[in-house]
């Protein structure tokens, strides 16, 4: 069962002059802190992504997984582009880095044979805002341990891979059930968006809680396995799970 009694921490990441060296930097940075130490992971309220992008983002991504599975099975053979169909009604295509223009090209030639630019505009705009995101509070978890000056070094190091998931719902079989079990990732941070609920994290009590979005400039950021090794156990790597819920299928980004 889902906890309705622990809430994850909401932070605002909107304030316009949250740059380092700010009072609002630093008291952002110090709940952000806590948070991953806390939780492994927050809601993040942040309003760079345009409205249009957010608006039409999950009716795009949803044209991949309207492709027969035939298409999404030869998109695997591309290098560093997967294709994961292991789990039943689970689909997820993942790239590196679709914040660069080739990148993303390379994506949308694959599904569209003379590409599809309205797809890789999307793609392509909603994660250069969401890797800025990324970029500020991985910034913020190093100024919290004193590696301010090696921030530039890490951030160049730093791969950024994407996924889109699709979590099918077949009506009578599979709505509440768990569609992803139980793990921790093995990245730094995972930024999701979810169109519907169903993300859960695994609090220290052994209570799963869930992960909402409470307003349309919400993500749920997720602390991952590396952060925890790197910051001797002092960042949790959130273990978390996906469970759907009513008969509507499921995307996250
Ligand atoms: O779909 C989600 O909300 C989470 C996906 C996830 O945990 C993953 O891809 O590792
Ligand atoms: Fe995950």
């Amino acid at each position: 069962m889902a906890s309705t009694q622990v809430k994850i921490p909401t932070i605002d990441f909107c304030k316009s002059e949250l740059k380092p060296n700010t009072l609002q930097w630093e008291s952002t940075k110090f709940q952000v802190f806590e948070a991953l130490q806390e939780f492994g992971c927050c809601e993040a309220i942040y309003d760079k992504v345009p409205n249009e992008i957010r608006e039409c983002m999950f009716d795009t991504l949803k044209e991949v997984f309207d492709f027969p599975l035939s298409k999404l099975i030869e998109y695997r053979e591309k290098p560093f582009h997967i294709y994961d169909g292991q789990i039943p009604l689970y689909g997820s295509v993942s790239s590196v880095d679709l914040v660069l223009l080739n990148s993303v090209e390379t994506f949308s030639n694959t599904f569209w044979s003379n590409g599809n630019p309205n797809f890789s505009n999307v793609i392509k705009s909603y994660f250069e805002q969401i890797m800025e995101l990324n970029d500020m509070m991985k910034n913020m978890v190093l100024e919290s341990l004193w590696l301010k000056n090696y921030i530039d070094e890490f951030l160049n190091s730093n791969v950024f891979m994407s996924r889109i998931t699709n979590y099918k719902v077949i009506k009578g079989e599979n709505e509440n059930k768990s569609a992803l079990p139980s793990h921790t990732d093995s990245s730094y941070l995972t930024i999701i968006k979810q169109n519907q609920n169903g993300l859960q994290v695994l609090y220290k009590n052994g209570e799963w809680i869930e992960l909402n979005h409470t307003s349309p400039n919400s993500y749920i950021v997720l602390s991952a396995d590396v952060f925890m090794a790197w910051t001797n156990d002092r960042l949790i790597s959130a273990q978390h799970r996906v469970v759907t819920k009513g008969d509507k299928d499921r995307l996250s980004i």
